[in-house]
């Protein structure tokens, strides 16, 4: 056990994964069947005015680009670094001298982020097991609605009670939502208090959402808070004055909970909202807050999580400080990342939602680099990293609370704090820029803590036993495919901008790190390839035209090799991270439709913003769907139901290979002979797989008659589509 100078043992332990010969071995056999194959394209590209000639080329542009995707993938995968954490260790060493902890959650809209659910992730945070004297909980309202507001309200109140629960039976997950969805169990003694607290629960619930259902907060309630008066006005969502009330201050002596502890400190903030005045999304909303928080609690250390997301473990607080308070390392670290998980996946994860080869894989392996991606929600930020501060290796983290004006009433302090959050604050400033969260990309978080990371700091990837926090994933494919659009967009335009990993992170971050950034920032640009493998073959097979070496041909062996291999290296791993093999199954879906289906959009949309003539937007994840669309969810139907682009897409792409199938094969058997079927059997084999693949989508057209399917249209398109490629002249 290493021990630091001062002779303290250390408060975080890193493990690094053994036993990857084996896997460097696999590699290395991977990586040389791949040159194999590009040799084989380089020596037998067909002569000028042969039949495939261009075919042959594009397909081979395809293999050299998934080649060279495949070892940037490889970065992840090199060094797989786990940490733990001795959380006795910091109590005893600190026993409450702990530093103030900021808590943003973010919301935007009340419809589509129902204020219950916001409400108990915010009732999550607030009970963590850490002083609650030192705890600050801001909620940060873009949707600017005085009925989120109210459901804030009852938080306040219901938290008197829900606080103290909590930690007299140690419950977890700390939601209330999520908390009472399980049935009761635990000691008979706990179960009167456990009714009561249910029963107090269920009335706010209610309450909240009568009130959310019917739009308008009742007069009644109104009186009961001066915090409405701000919506006396004409206030609406896009035109608004800023917004800051302390509901609760933890200053205040009399601010307790019903066992007479006092109460973490809330205050619910809507930045001043004006028509002509762009506000730059969640990155606008989180760097308000951290001015905001500043003036009023001013903590040291900062966690943020989205509306949907609540802390599913009450200790993470403790993880953190593990690695920030470390003696030897401590001040290296910029922010710790949890991984984000979601609370309603399917058995057999429908649509590929949990990423899990993302997070029990490849975010060890960016940690084995220097630090994992910062993702948004789920992640504790050292206040100064987040505001651009670089690391001069005497960030030593404050551990007595930072300034906090004790002086001031709330009032003054919201009155200050509102100054802060006007339209033109951030106007001739470097907020957005060199401070705080960076403005004009659609995944800030990713661009953000990149930035973070070549001011010199490391991050960290904690993944604890019980998951940190839970999310909602979405739960039709449209919701997925616009999510997938806005990250791959978003990663895409970092690689571009002046913070690209590939050039401002030059010397900045390591050379993993880089690969690793890349591997996310090119996944737009993956469409294409994807789109000439999952055609061209299918279309040549239907014409008789060989683009693949014949099985007796030598040359076929690595194509088998490549293929076969990575295939089942892929299952296993799918199994080891925790898939079923049908949730493995879901998972390639996902990621062809993806693919084919939303990256596209992100590259044309990429390449408009290039030319100046669109801006980015950041299109919200609905986090509630009707309960016909849930049913189906949880049967794992995949939702389709309506025409658009992104559907006629998957659908042609579906109905290419069994069409040019059966007709290549009649072809072969009446006019070309089965002879020539050893030199197709690779064609033929990315037929069948994209066929298998899309059964559901079969099903979708032809048997299904919920609201769910794919209209006929869309069938009729993709069948006469099909059917052209028959008569599609090919050289
Ligand atoms: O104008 C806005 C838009 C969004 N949000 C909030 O941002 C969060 C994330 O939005 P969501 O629609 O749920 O996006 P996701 O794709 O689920 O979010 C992931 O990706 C985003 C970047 O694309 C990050 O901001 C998130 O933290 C990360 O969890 C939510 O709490 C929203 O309320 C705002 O506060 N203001
Ligand atoms: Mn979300």
């Amino acid at each position: 056990m290493g021990v630091s100078e001062k002779g303290e043992s250390p408060l975080f332990e890193t493990k690094v994964r053994e036993g990857r010969t084996w896997y460097k071995l696999y590699m290395l056999s991977v990586l040389l069947g791949t040159c194999l194959i590009l040799v084989y394209r380089a020596l037998h590209i067909p002569a000028n005015g042969e039949k495939g000639r261009w075919a042959w080329i594009g397909l081979s542009m395809a293999e050299i680009w998934f080649g060279f995707y495949w070892i940037l993938t490889q970065s992840a995968r090199w060094n797989l670094v786990y940490r733990c954490t001795f959380k006795d260790r910091l109590s005893m060493r600190y026993k409450d001298n702990l530093p103030g902890v900021d808590i943003f959650v973010c919301t935007a809209d009340p419809k589509i982020e129902p204020p219950i659910m916001v409400i108990s992730t915010v009732l999550s945070v607030m009970a963590y097991e850490y002083p609650t004297e030192k705890l600050s909980v801001y909620l940060s309202d873009d949707g600017g609605s005085d009925i989120t507001f109210y459901a804030f309200l009852e938080a306040s109140r219901f938290a008197k009670a829900w606080i103290p629960f909590c930690k007299k039976f140690k419950i977890e997950p700390r939601s209330p939502a999520a908390y009472f969805k399980e049935s009761y169990s635990g000691p008979d003694d706990k179960l009167v208090e456990w009714m009561e607290i249910k029963r107090l629960y269920e009335g706010m619930e209610r309450s909240i959402n009568s009130v959310a259902n019917s739009g308008v907060v009742p007069d009644d309630i109104r009186k009961q808070h001066k915090g409405f008066s701000e919506w006396n006005g004409n206030a609406t969502r896009s035109d608004h004055q800023p917004i800051v009330q302390i509901l609760v201050d933890g200053r205040d002596e009399g601010a307790r909970d019903n066992e007479g502890h006092v109460l973490p400190t809330l205050v619910y903030m809507a930045r001043e909202k004006r028509p002509h005045r762009h506000h730059n999304f969640k990155a606008g909303a989180m760097n308000s807050l951290l001015r905001v928080s500043s003036e009023i609690s001013n903590g040291a250390l900062l966690l943020n999580v989205d509306c949907d997301m609540y802390s599913n473990n009450s200790e993470t607080i403790k993880d953190a400080l593990c690695f920030f308070m470390d003696e030897e390392k401590g001040h290296e670290f910029a922010f710790v990342q949890l991984p984000q998980h979601y609370n309603n996946i399917t058995k057999n994860d429908l649509y590929g939602n949990s990423l899990l080869a993302i997070s029990e894989i490849d975010f060890h392996g960016l940690d084995g680099h220097g630090g994992p991606l910062y993702i948004g929600s789920g992640c504790y930020h050292r206040r100064e990293s987040l505001l651009g501060k670089k690391d001069d290796k005497t960030c030593k983290f404050e551990l007595v609370e930072k300034e906090r004006d004790y002086k001031s009433t709330a009032s003054a302090l919201e009155d200050r704090a509102k100054n802060l959050v006007t339209c033109t604050f951030e106007d001739n400033t470097q907020w957005g820029n060199k401070v705080g969260l960076k403005y004009g990309c659609p995944v800030e978080d990713v661009i953000t803590g990149l930035s973070i990371q070549c001011n010199g700091w490391k991050s960290v990837y904690f993944n604890p036993q019980r998951r940190g926090f839970l999310g909602v994933a979405p739960v039709t494919l449209e919701q997925i495919l616009i999510q997938h659009k806005r990250w791959s967009e978003g990663d895409l335009q970092i690689l571009l901008s002046r913070y690209s990993p590939v050039s401002y992170g030059r010397n900045k971050i390591t050379l993993g790190l880089q690969m690793c950034y890349s591997i996310y920032c090119l996944w737009a640009p993956c469409s294409i390839p994807t789109l000439c493998y999952a055609i061209i073959p299918p279309i040549y097979f239907l014409h008789g035209i060989s683009l693949f070496p014949d099985v007796s041909d030598s040359w076929f062996l690595p194509f088998a090799y490549v293929i076969t291999v990575t295939s089942i290296y892929s299952l296993l791993e799918g199994l080891e991270v925790g898939y079923t093999p049908k949730g493995w199954w879901n998972e390639q879906r996902i990621w062809l439709y993806k693919r084919l289906a939303s990256y596209p959009f992100a590259l044309f949309d990429t390449a408009l913003k290039q030319i100046g003539i669109a801006k980015s937007a950041f299109v919200i994840t609905a986090k509630v769907a009707s309960d016909e669309v849930l049913k189906r969810y949880e049967k794992e139907v995949i939702e389709f139901g309506s025409a658009s682009l992104p559907f006629v897409i998957i659908a042609t792409v579906a109905v290419l290979s069994p069409v040019c199938f059966i007709m290549g094969l009649v072809r072969l058997l009446f006019v070309q002979g089965v002879g020539s079927m050893g030199s197709m059997l690779v064609q033929v084999i990315i037929c069948g797989v994209v066929s298998l693949i899309n059964l559901p989508v079969y099903e979708a057209m032809l048997v299904r008659q919920d609201a769910g399917r794919l209209p006929t249209s869309v069938a009729l398109i993709s069948l006469t589509v099909s059917l052209f490629a028959y008569v599609l002249p090919l050289n």
